[in-house]
């Protein structure tokens, strides 16, 4: 063994990578036939040969990958990597491997045999008489066991076999039955499974002489005379079977599983034939199936006894193809299975190598393997070897040459024996098979050691991982334990705070509760608030613009009628100045006239004094009327108001008033008859325009007020006045 591969039988993991090292030495022996492979030619293994390959396509479950195989041919499948597949190099992007037939998913295990199995099934009867051994061979939960066993519906191979052989055997015929497994590199009897007396399994072993003839002795042989007698013994025999749910196969086998209907004369006893069923336990990658322990271990011994059967195969196919150079040596004896059947690798019978495969892209790293390693026995021929040396039983022959060699052993100690050149020659094969055999046990024993090794270490890797994890449990429970009591306490301090608390935070509840009405109040008030003022700008903007209008309209009248009283009053003032101008004129005339009467009096020394005669005054104004007719009324209110009345009563003083006045003072009788008017003009030299006196002219004497014409100078006087 060398180097490389004792690691990896020391460390379980490096199994993968083993089963790939070797699967890519495959590659290199492909021969015989050019394929299409992606539009080049390329060499593929399809020769056939005496060994008959079938490929069965298991259905694909209903999940998300697609599917990587497809039939290219009825004799021929072409497989694709999956898109990204990593460690593909373009040339293997698509491969077509040819095989004796491919059977496609939708082929029942009743098509199966019919097509496939009945005409071998028939040979192993007389006439032909010829052994058969049909393997079931392919990765984990594709369809092995399924076709093998079946099911009620659709029952496999074994039990279809059974039935057929039951069917057409002659009477000179009787068939029996024998089964075993082997786990874990370990023969079990599962038609015995126990020792007697004991509940644990009795593990057989494997015998080889120097013929090739293979046989385990002890192995259970149990006659059955029907069909349905088969039947039950093969339920109970496969009842002992292990088989264990893994990531992949719900119900996944973990043993190979030999079954053997083996058929003999009736009446000489003698082996005629056999018919062996294979149904290895599935290879399987560690990283898929999630094994470990007991699980990993028999992943260990199935994937180890699997890869002896690819190297027994490239060895065979070796040989094969270099037909012309020393042999290569074929481990048959590294695993129990290749080594028991031996003799059909070698080409004695009839053998079936059934490929199982799974379409998946899931499955196509370990669909490739396998399709190349039975690719590998599609080449291999058929030889000359013995019908009846793949009975796994002990042959009648030889138990007699056994029971002979304990005969002659105890004759030898009394006289030494002749041993002929052919008895020598014999001798030596089986010395040299012996040591040959010698080799491979102790071959097998290392093998088994570093089997045991790479267990041990991955059960000790086992233990410091649950050491490990103990330690963190416990952690994790001190450290629970701790955080429990923390939160305990202050769970105890919260509640102790709550409680005092319990009345503050009741209020404080509802304070809140009001302060959450509050805000909801304030909230809708704003809203109402919001709504108001947005009507009231609204109105605002209305009444200003209304207003505006207004002022403007008022403004625009107001103007017009300032503008039109102006008018008016500008008018008016010219009407009133012209009138005032002509009132001054008509004054000023009067005046003249006054002056000039005066004068005249004056002047004509009239006895009877003027001033102070309002008749007099009225006759002068009179006369001054008649000589320029107005209306005086409204003169005389325009002269009020233009101040222009104040009339100065001294023009209506006599030129020397001293003179007149002493005249006056000096006649008492004058003096007596005096008008106030005048009296007043004289205190009026001291007090110039003093009212009462011209309110008292106004008035006017009671002499004045009897005539008409005095009344109506005062009358005039009164509105001047006013
Ligand atoms: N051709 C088929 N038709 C219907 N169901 C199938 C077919 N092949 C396989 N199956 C189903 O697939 C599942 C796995 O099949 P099976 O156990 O026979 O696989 P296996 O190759 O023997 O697996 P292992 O190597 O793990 O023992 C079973 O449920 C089986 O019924």
């Amino acid at each position: 063994m060398t180097r490389k591969s004792r690691n990896s039988i020391l460390k379980p993991r490096k199994l993968e990578e083993m089963f790939d090292s070797l699967s890519e030495d495959e590659a290199e022996t492909e021969v015989d036939v050019e394929v299409d492979v992606g539009g080049k030619r390329k060499r593929e293994s399809t020769v056939p040969g005496k060994m008959e390959v079938l490929l069965r396509i298991r259905p694909t479950p209903q999940e998300s990958y697609p599917e990587c195989i497809h039939a290219t041919g009825p004799n021929s499948i072409a497989i694709s990597a999956p898109e990204n597949h990593m460690g593909t190099k373009n040339a293997e992007k698509s491969r077509i491997f040819a095989f004796s037939k491919v059977l496609q998913a939708e082929t029942t295990n009743r098509q199966l045999f019919t097509k496939q199995f009945s005409q071998r099934v028939n040979n192993t009867l007389l006439p032909t008489s010829e052994s058969l051994v049909v393997f079931a061979y392919g990765i984990t939960a594709t369809g092995k066991t399924h076709s093998m066993e079946g099911t009620r519906d659709d029952p496999g191979i074994i039990p279809q076999t059974i039935q057929l052989l039951f069917h057409n055997k002659t009477n000179e015929e009787e068939v029996s039955i024998s089964m075993y497994e082997i786990y874990n590199e370990n023969l079990y009897d599962m038609l015995n499974y126990t020792a007697a007396g004991s509940a644990k399994p009795r593990s057989l072993k494997l015998k080889e002489d120097g013929s090739g003839q293979i046989w385990i002795p002890g192995l259970s042989q149990n006659l059955v005379e029907t069909a349905e007698e088969a039947r039950q013994t093969l339920i109970n025999g496969l009842g002992y079977r292990k088989h264990a749910a893994t990531g992949m196969n719900k119900k996944s086998s973990r043993s190979h599983a030999v079954v053997m209907i083996n058929i003999r004369n009736s009446v000489t006893k003698e082996w005629q034939s056999s018919i062996s069923f294979i149904d290895l336990a599935g290879s399987e990658r560690q990283t898929r199936t999630g094994n470990d322990g007991i699980r990993l271990k028999e992943s260990v011994a199935i994937n180890s006894s699997l890869m002896t059967l690819g190297r027994c195969l490239k060895a065979l196919r070796w040989n094969h193809d270099n037909k012309q150079r020393r042999k290569k040596h074929v481990p048959f004896r590294q695993a129990k299975i290749t080594h028991a059947f031996k003799n059909a690798f070698l080409g004695s019978g009839s053998t079936v190598l059934m490929v199982n495969v799974s379409a998946s892209a899931r499955d196509y790293d370990e669909t490739v393997h396998v399709l190349k390693y039975a690719s590998l026995a599609t080449a291999l021929p058929c030889s000359s070897q013995p019908k009846n040396a793949l009975m796994n039983i002990e042959p009648a022959a030889k138990r007699q040459k056994e029971t002979a060699t304990a005969k002659t052993e105890s004759d030898s100690r009394a006289e030494p024996a002749y041993v002929s050149p052919q008895q020598d020659e014999s001798e030596l094969f089986e010395e040299n098979e012996e040591l040959n055999d010698e080799i491979d046990r102790l071959k097998s024993e290392l093998f088994e050691s570093e089997r045991r090794a790479a267990e041990m270490e991955a059960r000790i890797r086992e233990e410091v991982a649950e050491e490990m994890s103990e330690l963190l449990r416990e952690m994790e429970k001190s450290y629970h334990t701790r955080l429990e009591a923390e939160v305990t306490a202050a769970r105890n301090a919260a509640s102790a705070v709550g409680n005092t608390s319990k009345g503050a935070m009741a209020e404080m509840k509802e304070l809140k509760e009001e302060l959450k009405q509050a805000e909801l109040e304030l909230s809708s008030a704003k809203g109402e608030i919001e709504t108001i003022q947005r009507a009231n700008e609204e109105n605002e903007h209305a009444l200003v613009d209304s207003f505006k209008s207004l002022l403007e309209e008022e403004t625009t009248q107001l103007k017009a009628n300032a503008a039109m009283e102006k008018e008016t009053l500008e008018l008016q003032l010219d009407r009133q100045r012209q009138e005032n101008e002509e009132l001054r004129l008509r004054l000023k005339r009067m005046k003249e006239a006054t002056r000039a009467a005066l004068r005249r009096y004056n002047a004509n020394m009239s006895p009877t004094p003027l001033l102070g005669s309002p008749l007099a005054l009225s006759n002068l104004l009179v006369e001054s009327e008649k000589e320029h007719p107005s209306s005086v009324g409204e003169k005389e209110a325009s002269q009020q108001q233009d101040g222009e009345y104040d009339v100065d009563m001294s023009d209506f003083v006599i030129k020397n008033p001293s003179a007149s006045l002493s005249e006056n003072e000096n006649n008492p009788a004058q003096k007596e008859n005096l008008p106030a008017a005048a009296q007043d003009a004289k205190k009026g030299k001291k007090k110039k325009k003093k009212r009462p006196a011209t309110s008292q002219l106004a008035h006017g004497t009671p002499v004045a007020r009897r005539t008409r014409a005095g009344r109506r100078a005062c009358a005039a006087i009164e509105n001047v006045r006013v």
